[in-house]
């Protein structure tokens, strides 16, 4: 049985993670965490009834193997950090975080021989779309990305458009085309800039998570397209997540490292 912790848990991603979480007999929630819940008001909330509930870090009983994260980007930062110096497993499935917030966290990782993993997206679906996409690009090295998303997302790019970017470079052997004559005659017309892959989020109501990504070379596309039509599409890869995270060996991004 692996103790669990969410973090987040009022949440789109926090609730449906504390639902899967208390269905699953080898997993049991022992703690939930939101900085703006009153532990008073558990009856409100469909947890397990020696679930408890906390607002404060420094209050937390450490007594979750694993920390599961649904929150904002400043908060999963912290979160992560104080899971890591109490011996609890961080899963980060909050998008956001910059790469010196996530190398900070594998530093403390190390510091504490602590597991963790942070994962841009837990649905197959999309794991898979960001290894194609890292094989295309050695072949089609320009390539620019659509994201789209429900119109509640905070953070855009989106921690997955971004994740796939970095792979796509990876994937490369050489660097994609550049028109030095192009002008934006409206600001940012031609999306973010990740090191020559270009990227455009597109917020929506009625969408949930969504991506494509677009190869052109001489003569011929490529598209390569994921679709998260309800976020019970993530649920299967944070069970697997959950359970595998320990046989990791330090502090990973991605969740093609617990496959
Ligand atoms: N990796 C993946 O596969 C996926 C990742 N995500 C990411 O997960 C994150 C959450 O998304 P979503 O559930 O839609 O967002 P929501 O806004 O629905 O939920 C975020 C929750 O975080 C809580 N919160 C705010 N600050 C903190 C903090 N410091 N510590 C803990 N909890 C906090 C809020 O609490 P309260 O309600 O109590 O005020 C809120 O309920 C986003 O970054 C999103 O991009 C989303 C889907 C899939
Ligand atoms: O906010 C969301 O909804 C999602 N966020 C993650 C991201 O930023 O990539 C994962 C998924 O796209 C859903």
């Amino acid at each position: 049985m692996i103790k669990v912790l969410v973090s987040g848990f009022r949440g789109a991603m926090g609730a449906k993670a504390v639902k899967m979480i208390t269905a699953d007999p080898d997993l049991k929630l022992v703690s939930v965490y939101s900085p703006n819940v009153d532990p008073q008001d558990g009856a409100k909330y469909d947890l397990p009834s020696d679930c408890k509930i906390f607002n404060h870090l420094d209050e937390i009983e450490p007594d979750a193997q694993v920390w599961v994260d649904f929150s904002t980007p400043d908060g999963a930062f912290e979160n992560a950090k104080f899971a890591l110096e109490h011996h609890m497993v961080p899963i980060i499935g909050t998008s956001g975080l910059s790469d010196q917030a996530v190398s900070e966290l594998q530093k403390i990782a190390q510091q504490n021989q602590m597991n963790g993993l942070i994962v841009p997206n837990f649905g197959l679906s999309a794991v898979l779309l960001m290894q194609f996409a890292k094989q295309a690009a050695k072949y089609f090295p320009d390539a620019e990305i659509i994201e789209m998303h429900h119109a509640d997302k905070a953070d855009s790019p989106s921690g997955t458009a971004i994740n796939t970017a970095k792979l796509i470079v990876e994937g490369r052997e050489a660097d994609g085309q550049k028109n030095e004559k192009e002008i934006e005659t409206m600001p940012d017309a031609r999306g973010a800039d990740y090191e020559g892959v270009h990227i455009h989020a597109v917020r929506l109501p009625g969408y949930v998570a969504h991506e494509q990504v677009l190869f052109g070379g001489a003569g011929e596309a490529l598209t390569i397209r994921q679709d998260s039509f309800d976020r019970e599409s993530f649920m299967h890869g944070l069970n697997i997540a959950i359970k595998n995270v320990d046989k990791l060996d330090g502090f990973a991004v991605g969740l093609e490292n617990v496959l």
